[in-house]
């Protein structure tokens, strides 16, 4: 099975973390996920996901940090997320491509259904935050 390549943000602001709800009718419908998308040919992870986040979340990030890279086998596919931490550079993020957003504590992201794939992700910010306010 081909590998599909996926940039996502990390993208952070006052302690919070912007998460997005993927659409009805995609692949993980209804689940919240840090914003990003597929890799197109030609374009770096952090074009791409430059790109994304201008189409799904109408804003420009600086330069993208990359953080952790996740590969993960669902029964339809297989991707390998590459997740970056960014910040916003000008705009105010809105729903474009995605059903809802919300900014969210770390100690709040058990209270929403994240990919499998993300759980790694998950565990390793909170670990952070949590080293952080020490
Ligand atoms: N953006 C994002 N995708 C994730 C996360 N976790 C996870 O398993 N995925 C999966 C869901 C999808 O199969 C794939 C990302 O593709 P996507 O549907 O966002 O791609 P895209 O924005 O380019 O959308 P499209 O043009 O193909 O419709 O990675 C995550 O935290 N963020
Ligand atoms: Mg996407």
């Amino acid at each position: 099975m081909t590998v599909i390549e996926v940039a996502a943000g990390l993208i952070q602001r006052d302690g919070r973390y912007l998460i997005a709800r993927r659409k009805a009718g995609v692949h993980l419908a209804g689940y919240w996920e840090f914003p990003g998308g597929k890799r197109e040919g030609g374009e770096s992870l952090e074009d791409c996901l430059r790109r994304e986040l201008r189409e799904e979340l109408n804003v420009v990030v600086g330069i993208p940090l990359p953080y952790r890279i996740v590969r993960h086998e669902y029964p339809e596919k297989i991707v390998e997320l590459h997740f970056f931490r960014c910040v916003i550079e000008s705009g105010e993020a809105e729903a474009l491509d995605c059903a809802e957003l919300r900014w969210v504590l770390p100690e709040e992201f058990n209270q929403f259904t994240f990919p499998p794939a993300d759980a790694v992700i998950l565990e390793s910010l909170q670990r952070d935050a949590i080293m952080e306010s020490r």
